[in-house]
């Protein structure tokens, strides 16, 4: 066997026919990687290829007639045996996409040994799934999760070898009631094919049945939850797909099928949501009160106009401009690196992330399942408020490609709390649109940023209510501020906008629980265009 450069010893290296031309094949196993290389490439044409390993999705035999391709004589002289590769070809923004590579030789013996060696590489992934769960919301955002789901997704998954039992959900909730019915451990993934909502359903599915089956209560704020190592994979089929947007950087179902595939792993911070010692809800991106939560109470009227409602219900309560007031108490993140006005953000690799996750298993070993709670301060802030936002990532979609925060990161066990306090319409909206494009929407005096690991909030309402003592019910009479009709001071509460659900109260405690959850996932690539997609359209010009 030969040997590659620094004396390393290949898997394999063959000579082996690609197109009309006969290629130098080698399967590198030390650099975890297949490239094959034209001896004598044409001029201007690029030689080189390789695919890495983690990122082949499949190998099979091929019936070489089936190419129908003319590589001339070599056909009439012998019968030929190929073998074909499919893996993922990286396009621009973050696209997966799933290509193919047909190598053929002469000598069954020689194909047959390449097939046998890259399917025991692909058989030593063992991030790589099996056996998935999948549920597909077939009315979320415009009502494509099945079709998306059986035309783009299924013969992936099948092409890759992975056994699935799916289930269609027929009601809001079923995918979250069925988790805690099925026999969740022998799966290696729980896929849901649907927006944020039905993620949202999957997570609080699987992060409570493993508290329930850790003994562990989830109505208490301080508890120490545990962690959920089935991964959760996203299809996006709904109308905003913040969550895969977030952490893929795109809203592709291919891509994040093949997410899926390469067995990939992205854990995530995973905010508690708590009134009174009662647990209300998890949220993973955006916990907003005030104009999303507006947003949301409004649209959720209106799902029949699809994800179109956000734009309606949004401009209305733009016009609205409506705020609140409240108390917000705070404790900030001290035990992470990064602040929310950072001009990096958050991607593959992430080594503010890495550190919170070293923090994060220390911590685990000094005080095993005891949650140490913190005794740092906590700040106050009272005011007058259009939109208070806590977000656990960036919020990115594409309605607003860098997100709500722009540096929060996906692991670092901590949100970034955004409070927006009264301002003209006008300032709101040169706010608003600064989502849009490359301005640091945090650069306005009425805007305010804090990175933290908790937070409380209690509405001016509540905090009256519970200082006289007064009837809610006669309160919320007066919809506007009688005093001043005119000045959008609202007197009834906004509404808690908690990953696309609304919350029923509004007074709440919110603790973010450091990488609770994992994804299918590797967080968003730094944006270059891989080598091997390059060289892969040179081959293309061979062929
Ligand atoms: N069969 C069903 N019938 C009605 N509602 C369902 C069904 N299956 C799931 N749901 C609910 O539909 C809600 C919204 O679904 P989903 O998140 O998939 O779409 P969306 O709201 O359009 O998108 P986004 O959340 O990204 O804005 C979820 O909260 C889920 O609980
Ligand atoms: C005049 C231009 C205004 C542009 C305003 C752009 C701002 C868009 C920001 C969208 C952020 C969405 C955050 C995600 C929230 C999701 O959890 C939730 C459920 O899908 N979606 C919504 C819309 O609440
Ligand atoms: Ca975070």
């Amino acid at each position: 066997m030969e040997r590659l450069p620094g004396g390393r010893r290949p898997r394999l290296v063959s000579s082996l026919g690609l197109g009309r031309r006969s290629w130098e094949v080698t399967l590198d196993e030390e650099r975890g990687r297949l490239a094959w290389c034209d001896p004598r490439p044409p001029r201007r044409v690029r030689g080189n290829c390789f695919v890495p390993i983690s990122e082949i999705i499949a190998v099979e035999e091929t019936e070489f007639n089936k190419k129908q391709r003319n590589i001339g004589r070599w056909q009439k002289m012998a019968k030929l045996h190929a073998f074909t590769v499919y893996y993922v070809k990286k396009a621009r923004n973050h696209r997966w996409r799933c290509s193919d590579v047909t190598f053929w030789c002469v000598e069954e013996h020689l194909c047959n040994q390449w097939i046998q060696a890259l399917k025991e590489l692909l058989e030593m992934q063992k991030s790589r799934p099996k056996q998935l769960l999948v549920y597909i919301n077939p009315y979320g955002g415009k009502r494509q999760g099945k079709r998306i789901y059986e035309q783009k997704v299924a013969p992936l998954f099948s092409l890759a070898s992975i056994s699935t039992d799916v289930v269609i959900t027929e009601r809001a909730n079923h995918a979250k009631d069925n988790l805690f019915e099925v026999n969740i451990y022998k799966y290696d993934g729980v896929v849901c094919v649907g927006g944020d909502g039905m993620f949202s359903e999957v997570m609080h599915g699987l992060i409570g049945r493993i508290q329930k089956d850790s003994g562990i209560d989830q109505n208490n704020p301080k508890a120490s939850l545990v962690q959920c190592n089935i991964r959760i994979g996203i299809i996006p089929a709904g109308s905003t797909d913040c969550i895969c947007y977030s952490t893929v950087g795109i809203s592709d179902p291919v891509t994040s099928a093949l997410h899926i595939i390469v067995g990939d792993c992205q854990p995530l911070d995973v905010s508690s949501v708590h009134h009174n010692n009662t647990f209300l809800k998890y949220s993973v991106s955006l916990l907003g009160y005030g104009f999303y939560g507006d947003i949301l109470k409004d649209s959720e009227k209106k799902r029949w106009m699809g994800p179109m409602r956000y734009d309606y219900s949004g401009f209305k309560t733009f016009l609205s401009h409506h705020y609140y007031e409240g108390t917000i108490a705070y404790q900030p993140a001290k035990h992470t690196h990064g602040s929310p006005r950072d001009k990096e953000s958050c991607r593959t690799g992430c080594h503010i992330c890495k550190k919170s996750e070293k923090q994060l298993a220390e911590q685990k070993k000094e005080h095993g399942l005891k949650h140490e709670e913190g005794e740092e301060e906590w700040k106050v802030i009272k005011g007058k408020f259009l939109a208070i936002n806590a977000v656990n990532m960036s919020c990115a979609c594409p309605r607003s490609p860098k997100g709500l925060s722009p540096a929060a990161h996906l692991a670092d066990g901590s949100a970034d709390l955004i409070l927006v306090r009264k301002c003209s319409r006008f300032d709101f909206l040169r706010y608003l649109v600064r989502h849009t494009n490359q301005d640091d929407q945090f650069d306005f005096p009425f805007v305010d940023v804090y990175r933290v690991k908790s937070f409380q909030f209690t509405s001016k309402l509540s905090e009256d209510n519970e200082s006289n003592g007064m009837d809610i019910g006669k309160k919320r009479f007066g919809q506007f501020c009688r005093d001043h009709p005119a000045c959008c001071c609202n007197i009834v509460n906004s509404t808690w906008n908690c990953d696309g659900e609304t919350l029923d109260s509004s007074a709440i405690e919110v603790r973010v629980h450091c990488q609770l959850m994992k994804l299918f996932a590797r967080g968003i690539e730094e944006n270059c265009k891989d080598e091997a997609a390059h060289s892969q359209s040179s081959i293309e010009q061979l062929l």
